[in-house]
């Protein structure tokens, strides 16, 4: 658990990141958004003291930052930054090993443990381990720049756009990858981004900033549905449920219960966006939702648009 408070950063008279009060849960990812020059970066950075703070302060696990070594700090914390910085002349297994390799890791173990970064990334290790980053494309660099924040086993991870000079295709793909592994290691992440499907889609929570402080912090139903302010409704804009349906199956809406006569039939993990087009285009308010050929249940227009209580 990241526990920030009060925290401030001045440069001079200019102020980047004012009074900010916040905690980011524990194996939760929270998504940083605003718009740009709101303190997203200076914010993260200051997390792990990239970038000293002003005022306020930072606990981590309850222990304040600043009586932290920042190396030592940086060793419990991954980050991942968009410019992914691979060592061009290293391979991408000794990418990898950078960090277990510095902290004097049993050798053999460091292997196997790339291998199995690399796998859960989805780069083969037999394919990947021992290309130059020169040989990749932006999408699978980027996967490697995940595996090596991943290699020290850090329970929290900080996250600067990581996705974001990926091309659409790729960048769904990785955060599909990402968001797996991230409820299947429980990591602490924060990730900085500008991009509002990003931040509904992946995030648990979304904390979002506008001019150095706090506008409003919650889950993305929070956002959308119980916005804070009209600063939070005209930035989330008009189609927000439908963004938030785009991001998730509409089997994470099915009812159980008898089907309805000649409702239009779909599969589970059809996106829920999606799945309301078909509704429109048959002129049907339910759907039948199948796993193959099993039926899961029905799911009705009302739990679509109605989705605070899913
Ligand atoms: N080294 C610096 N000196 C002076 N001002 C700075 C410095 N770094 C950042 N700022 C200012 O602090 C504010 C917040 O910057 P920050 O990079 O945190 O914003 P951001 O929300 O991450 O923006 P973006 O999405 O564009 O990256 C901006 O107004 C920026 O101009």
């Amino acid at each position: 658990m990241i526990q920030v408070e009060h925290l401030e950063k001045r440069y001079g008279d200019s102020v980047a990141v004012q009074d900010l009060n916040l905690t980011f849960p524990e194996g939760q990812l929270t998504a940083l958004l605003g718009p740009s020059g709101c303190g997203k970066t200076t914010t993260l950075r200051m997390i792990n003291r990239l970038i000293e703070p002003t005022g306020g302060r930072i606990l981590l696990g309850g222990q304040d930052t600043r009586t932290l070594k920042p190396e030592a700090l940086r060793r419990g914390i991954g980050y991942v930054i968009q410019q992914i910085g691979l060592f061009p002349h290293l391979s991408v297994a000794q990418n990898v090993a950078t960090v277990p390799d510095l902290l004097g890791r049993d050798r053999r173990a460091t292997a196997q443990r790339v291998d199995e970064l690399l796998d859960l990334v989805g780069l083969d290790p037999a394919v990947y381990r021992e290309k130059r980053p020169a040989e990749l494309s932006g999408g699978q660099a980027q996967r490697v720049g995940v595996a090596r924040a991943l290699a020290a086993d850090p329970p929290v991870l900080l996250m600067d756009e990581p996705f974001g000079a990926l091309d659409p295709l790729a960048r769904d793909r990785l955060q599909d990858a990402f968001r797996d592994i991230q409820r299947r290691l429980g990591k602490t992440v924060v990730m900085v981004t500008h991009d509002i499907d990003e931040a509904l889609r992946l995030g648990d929570r979304v904390a979002l900033m506008r001019a150095g402080r706090l506008e409003q912090f919650g889950t993305p139903d929070d956002l959308i549905h119980r916005p804070a302010s009209e600063f939070v409704r005209d930035f989330l804009g008009e189609d927000a449920t439908l963004r938030q349906l785009a991001g998730r199956p509409v089997s994470a809406f099915v009812r159980a219960g008898l089907p309805s006569p000649g409702a239009p039939r779909v599969q589970a993990d059809l996106n829920a966006r999606s799945a309301l087009s078909v509704m429109l285009r048959e002129g049907h308010d339910t759907l039948e939702v199948l796993r193959g050929e099993e039926l899961l249940g029905h799911v009705a227009w009302q739990d679509l648009r109605g989705q605070e209580s899913a």
